[in-house]
């Protein structure tokens, strides 16, 4: 468990991840939950909780938004050397369905196109419904020289 309420100010980051494929304190928060992570492909649920609402009582779309971010994340992981340095560039995300209860899942693999591109896809479903499809961009940071 993280202290989500101390201050991040600065450069050096003030946790440590229990792993290299693992949640950091923000998708932690949300609840997400690894299921699996290898061969370029990943999947994470999160049960649908009361702090994930927006004001009519559905999922957030930026919870959704970040799982499915988070997801393709970890496919990225699964096939990069630990410790490499990665970030979303560009994102899209489609919403098919509202998300009133339950947990949702999201199903995600990255796509190498050289050595600093990387494009990510997941689909996300809540039970067997497809409530989003998600697209997104990728760069590998230089490393310090
Ligand atoms: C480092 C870099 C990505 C690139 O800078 P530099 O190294 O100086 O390199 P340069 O600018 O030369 O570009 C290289 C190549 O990339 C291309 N390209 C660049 N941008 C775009 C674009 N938007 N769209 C399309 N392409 C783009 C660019 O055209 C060039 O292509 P070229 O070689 O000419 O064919 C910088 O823009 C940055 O930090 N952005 C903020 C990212 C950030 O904070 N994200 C949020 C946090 S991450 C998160 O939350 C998720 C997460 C969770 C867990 C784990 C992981 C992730």
């Amino acid at each position: 468990m993280y202290k989500y309420d101390d201050d991040m100010t600065g450069t050096t980051p003030k946790f440590t991840l229990p792993g290299w494929v693992a949640c950091a304190p923000f998708e932690e928060y949300l609840g997400m939950h690894i299921e699996e992570a290898a061969d370029g492909r990943a999947v994470l649920s999160m049960p649908f909780k009361v702090k994930l609402a927006q004001g009519v009582g559905l999922m957030h779309g930026g919870a959704i938004t970040s799982l499915a971010d988070t997801a393709v994340a970890m496919a990225i992981k699964s096939i990069l050397p630990e410790g490499s340095d990665f970030v979303t560039v560009d994102l899209h995300l489609k919403f098919f369905a509202a998300v009133r209860e339950g947990s949702v899942r999201a199903v995600a693999r990255a796509i190498p196109k050289d050595e600093r591109k990387i494009v990510g896809e997941a689909e996300i479903f809540n039970g067997e419904t497809k409530v989003a499809e998600f697209n997104a961009f990728f760069i590998v940071k230089k490393k310090a020289p």
